[in-house]
Order: C-alpha cells, then sequence, then structure tokens
C-alpha cells in the first residue's frame, strides 16, 4: 500500500484510519495526518494508531499517492487553498464531504485531478462501512482498484452515480446515527420498565444485531419478517401500535428525506459561496 495523507482528523477521518489498520490494509508509518489546530486530536491518533502527524505540507505530501479531504463542507475552501500547491496530477484525491461535488473540488484546486467523490460511514471504524463512490474521467483503473481496495477494507462499497450520493448520504452516510437514536431510546426505556443498564444493553445490542443479520441472511422481506414477530393480540402489536399511533414510520421516511435534502442544499450552498 502507497502513502495516504488525511486532511481533517475528525470522526469520519479516524473511522477511516482505524477501519484500514485494523483490517491490516495498511500500517500508520504509511499514513499522514493533519487538522486544522487541534494538537491533542493528532498526538492521540498518533497514539492509538501510530499514524504520522504533521503540520509541515512538505513533509505530508512527499511522496503521496492519496489524498483524503475529510474535513467539514464549510471549511473545504480554506482548506483545499491552503494546500493545492501541493496537489499533483498522478495523486488520487478522495473527498469524503458531504453535498460538496467533484466538480468543486476541482475549481477549488483549480487542478485538473483524478478525484472520487465518497459517501462512507462511521462504521468504517469496524469494517461495517456502507460507502458509495462516484470518480471523474481523471481516475485511471489501477487508482480506482485501489479505491475499491480500500473502501472494501472497510466494508462494502458500491460505485452509484454522482447524483446519487446525496440520498445515500441521507440513507446511510448519516443512517447509522438513526440507529443509535433506537438504540438510546431502547436504553431509556430499559431503565424505565426496571432492567438493569449493563444487561439491557447487551440485550439491545444483539437484538440489533440479530435483527440486521436476518435481514441480510433471510429470503423474507422486512416487512414479513415484522410480521413474524408480531403475534395477533400479543406484545409486539401493542408496541407497534404505540408506533403507529406516533406516526413513526412516517417520521422516518421524513428524516431520511430531509437529510437527503441538507446534503443537496450543502453543495448548494457551497456553490452560491464558491460561484461556481
Ligand atoms: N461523521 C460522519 O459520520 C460522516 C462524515 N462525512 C463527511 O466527513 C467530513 C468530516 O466530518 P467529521 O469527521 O464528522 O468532522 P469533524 O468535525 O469530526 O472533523 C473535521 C476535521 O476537519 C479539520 N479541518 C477543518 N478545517 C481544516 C483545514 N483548513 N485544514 C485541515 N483540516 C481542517 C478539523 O480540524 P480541527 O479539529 O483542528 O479544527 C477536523 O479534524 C464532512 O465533510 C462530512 O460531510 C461523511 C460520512 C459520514
Ligand atoms: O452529518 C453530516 O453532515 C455528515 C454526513 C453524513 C454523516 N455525517
Amino acid at each position: 500500500m502507497k502513502k495516504i495523507a488525511f486532511i481533517g482528523a475528525g470522526s469520519m477521518a479516524e473511522a477511516l484510519i482505524s477501519g484500514m489498520i485494523k483490517n491490516n490494509l495498511i500500517d500508520g508509518d504509511h499514513i499522514w495526518v493533519t487538522n486544522k489546530c487541534n494538537h491533542e486530536k493528532l498526538n492521540q491518533l498518533q497514539a492509538q494508531y501510530h499514524v504520522q502527524i504533521t503540520y509541515d505540507l512538505q513533509s505530508l505530501f512527499k511522496e503521496t499517492n492519496i489524498v483524503f479531504l475529510a474535513m467539514k463542507p464549510k471549511d473545504v475552501a480554506e482548506a483545499v487553498h491552503k494546500i493545492k500547491a501541493y496537489l499533483k496530477k498522478d495523486m488520487l484525491i478522495i473527498s469524503v464531504l458531504a453535498g460538496v461535488s467533484i466538480n468543486s473540488i476541482e475549481s477549488l484546486a483549480e487542478e485538473e485531478l483524478a478525484i472520487v467523490r465518497a459517501m462512507p460511514n462511521t462504521s468504517a471504524t469496524v469494517g461495517r462501512s456502507a460507502s458509495a463512490l462516484s470518480i471523474n474521467n481523471r481516475v485511471t483503473a489501477e487508482q480506482m482498484k485501489l479505491v475499491q481496495q480500500i473502501f472494501e477494507t472497510v466494508g462494502l462499497a458500491t460505485t452509484v452515480r454522482e447524483d446519487q450520493l446525496d440520498a445515500v448520504t441521507g440513507l446511510s452516510g448519516s443512517g447509522p446515527a438513526y440507529i443509535y437514536y433506537l438504540a438510546e431510546a431502547m436504553e431509556k426505556s430499559a431503565e424505565e420498565i426496571g432492567l438493569e443498564k449493563g444487561m439491557a444493553k447487551k440485550f439491545i445490542i444483539q437484538t440489533l444485531i440479530g435483527a440486521a443479520e436476518m435481514l441480510d441472511k433471510s429470503p423474507k422481506e422486512s416487512e414479513q419478517l415484522r410480521k413474524d414477530v408480531t403475534s395477533p393480540g400479543g406484545t409486539t402489536e401493542a408496541g407497534l401500535k404505540v408506533l403507529d399511533e406516533h406516526a413513526v414510520q412516517q417520521a422516518v421516511i421524513d428524516c431520511i428525506k430531509e437529510a437527503t435534502a441538507q446534503s443537496k442544499k450543502l453543495g448548494l450552498n457551497f456553490n452560491k459561496s464558491m460561484k461556481v
């Protein structure tokens, strides 16, 4: 594996670094990380993953093959401005930014670059990301192989059209947060119904893993799997009735649509601010 530079050292960068290292794709010596100013965070990454950390862009970009852009969309203009002198045609740029298009990044860099726009999620940490990838026509077959390898190491990787990435962001980029939200509610309920916290947590986790595995392995659709749990006049029916009264299913649909719209909005706002 080659040398990888991370510009941005937040949650998503750490999830990818952790996933790549734990799954033996690359060792810490070949991963270089920088951020805006949070030195403490860089120290933590160095201590935990043995990556190289630096604010010296010369060292960061020396013989670098792959550059991850992993800052918030609002910070990308400033970040790319700072590094653009070091970006070379033979480098592969992988952006994980929500909403920001490949063209926008190229405009900021003022250089024709091989760019991958990816939408992973933080489950990359445990090798379970659902990552969608779009590329521009300067990405070579060899670079694409490398990209597939990186994202397959941290989970499932699928190529999509760039115009589908906002929807992927709303569905699976943000998706882990929806599941954690449900887990939080289950944890709170466990307390109220008198179950000890540690024990309840184990039951909740196993229930989520079990249901996810059933969705994956069973030939049945999610609706049928739900019906299989729901005995007439039983406990599940009573519980689900309350969810229906609160229109929870529609709320989830609205949530994913809103997150998708926000991804589009981030891109539009970015374009407006850059006038691209
Ligand atoms: N979190 C998630 O679940 C996912 C996030 N994404 C995308 O990943 C990107 C990062 O998100 P996330 O990791 O959550 O964000 P964080 O806020 O956790 O991290 C952002 C990082 O960017 C750094 N940064 C900001 N400005 C600059 C700069 N000018 N130069 C170098 N580094 C800079 C910050 O440094 P400092 O701390 O020093 O300010 C920080 O390390 C976003 O664009 C998001 O859309 C995509 C999929 C999932
Ligand atoms: O909330 C966000 O904007 C980022 C993108 C997907 C997940 N987190």
